[in-house]
């Protein structure tokens, strides 16, 4: 019989459904990933004729995705595995992300079609007529203004919503994409047995029957009470009648939702026994794939800048996204999204450092910290977080200024992004604690002098980490974790043997003393423009 402990290369799989392609990593008992491989859909579903893996529609709002292009890609990359005498006898487990708030129509009589899947056939030639909704809503839609303001008026406004569900009504979250579904194509929603997110959908499909929502993943549907973890009958019924019974219940992220359908012990020769660990979204899947923990803080320096936030007491506010935690079932993460990242530190680069990063390292090494007391907000498109546009620039005697010198117009960029992180993370309840660690990650990771600002601003060392299959990693750190439930082993303890990040910078000395004063300056500032910008209270 097979026996999970001996043989060759035992291991445990991690999937993402990402927006782009489908991803799969293999990751062995030692924590190592030994192979990955990946389906894009524009270049090798050519035939569902997508561009960056979706399709616009006409009226630039609407966004989706066709799922049969999604259950194509996994028999694509399970073939070419198979082809390749990838050994799947050895898989003791699996898990899953799927990019967030996207949803699945699984048509009436769907559920017996999964449950009596033919292991001669491949799934999208079996699951051609299964799907309500043939084209998902994913997470770049934003056509759902008018049932984000009826879910936000049905429970008493953006706040009561944020503080029920984790965020106030935003486009993409799943809750307000079923009300336009339900209002705009009744018939469809009427044949709709059950509504998956794009990671429960996933994982349906080794399950081979409907796999529960996860925690963490529902957090980003503005239907879940993330203190209760069981769903709002406010928010349910502000959205669409019969709803719950299509969602089924919630489950624990770290939940083992059952064993792989005998679809792939047949076609694949995965074991019987391999258990099916409850997939989750992209970001919780990361979170736990850089094994963040209490009182870290992941900074992904990208085109927007994403902070990855650990919280054990949320503040839900009306901005930035509260999820239930994908690897403590009793805290929280949260994700806050900063639009003016990249673009805005290559225009000072370009405007005030001759183009030249050396050039911009080389002011950042020729100011000291805090800059002499200026201080600049620098928002060439619209900030979300906050709400502000333009350039902001103050002396140390907080007068307004036109210009900086250009050593300083570069310290005063940087130092202002990363003071404005620190301020909304802890806005949402995040507090730097003695064993904080800053996981830096993207394109402005690869800057030492820029990473120096980092250490300094939230006073806690950084460190570099590689995060291009973090999503797939911690899907496979989690199916390992699954492994061991029952056992109370925490995710930390399970997944310890993981390679580790490598430091990059520590805190300069006296850089607490600095930013101290400096952090409560930048948050009055940031107030003052706002209260000018945004115009008086009503
Ligand atoms: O909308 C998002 C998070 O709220 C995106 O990061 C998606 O998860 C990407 F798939």
């Amino acid at each position: 019989g097979w026996d999970p402990w001996r043989g060759g290369r035992r291991c445990c799989l991690g999937w993402d459904f990402s927006t782009q392609q489908v991803k799969v990593v293999a990751v062995d008992a030692e924590l190592n990933v030994f192979y990955e491989d990946s389906v894009h859909f524009d270049r090798d579903l050519l035939e569902f004729g997508t561009q960056g893996g979706v399709h616009v529609h006409e009226d630039g709002l609407t966004v989706t995705s066709p799922v049969l292009m999604w259950v194509q890609a996994l028999d694509t990359i399970l073939e070419r595995m198979k082809a390749l005498g990838f050994d799947f006898s050895q898989v003791l487990a699996l898990s899953g992300a799927g990019q967030q708030h996207g949803s699945v129509y699984w048509k009436t009589g769907a559920s017996q079609v999964l449950t009596n899947l033919s292991p001669d056939l491949l799934l999208h030639k079996q699951l051609q007529a299964c799907f309500s909704i043939k084209d998902s809503p994913v997470w770049m839609d934003s056509s759902t203004t008018a049932q984000c303001r009826q879910l936000e008026a049905a429970v008493g406004g953006a706040q009561a919503l944020s503080s029920l569900t984790g965020s106030r009504a935003y486009e993409r979250f799943t809750g307000n994409q079923i009300a336009k579904i339900y209002q705009q194509n009744p018939e469809a929603y009427s044949h709709t047995e059950r509504i998956s997110l794009v990671s429960s959908f996933a994982a349906s499909l080794f399950l081979g029957s409907y796999s529960p929502i996860d925690y963490s993943d529902g957090s980003g549907m503005n239907l879940l009470q993330i203190q209760d973890k069981v769903w709002s009958q406010a928010c349910l019924s502000a959205c669409a009648p019969h709803l719950e019974e299509k969602l089924g219940s919630p489950v624990p992220s770290c939940s083992v939702v059952g064993a792989i359908s005998s679809y792939y012990v047949q076609r694949y020769g995965f074991p019987p026994g391999c258990k099916v660990v409850a997939f989750t979204g992209d970001n919780p899947a990361s979170l736990a794939g850089m094994r963040l923990e209490e009182g870290d803080i992941a900074v992904s320096l990208g085109t927007s800048d994403t902070l990855f936030l650990w919280l054990q007491e949320p503040i839900p506010a009306l901005e930035g996204h509260i999820f239930c935690n994908p690897v403590d079932p009793q805290h929280y993460m949260a994700l806050l999204c900063f639009k003016n990242g990249s673009l805005m530190r290559e225009k000072i680069r370009d405007e005030s450092a001759s183009c030249s990063w050396s050039d911009f390292s080389k002011a950042l090494r020729s100011t000291e910290m805090g800059n002499s007391g200026n201080l600049g907000f620098y928002f060439d498109i619209m900030e979300i977080t906050p709400e502000i546009i333009g350039r902001h620039r103050f002396s140390a005697e907080n007068l307004k200024v036109s210009a900086f010198p250009g050593d300083v117009e570069v310290r005063a960029l940087i130092e202002g992004q990363f003071m404005a992180k620190r301020i909304h993370a802890e806005g949402l309840g995040y507090r730097v604690m003695p064993k904080t660690k800053i996981l830096a990650t993207g394109g402005a990771s690869h800057n030492k002098d820029i990473l120096q600002v980092l250490a300094d601003v939230f006073g806690a060392p950084v460190y570099v980490i590689d995060t291009a299959n973090s999503a797939c990693v911690g899907s496979a750190y989690r199916a390992f974790h699954g492994l061991a439930a029952g056992t109370d082993l925490p995710f930390s303890e399970v997944v310890k043997l993981a390679p580790n990040p490598q430091l990059a910078a520590t805190p300069s000395s006296g850089a607490s003393q600095v930013y101290e004063a400096l952090l409560p300056q930048y948050a009055k500032l940031e107030q003052r423009i706002l209260a000018q910008t945004r115009g008086p209270p009503e």
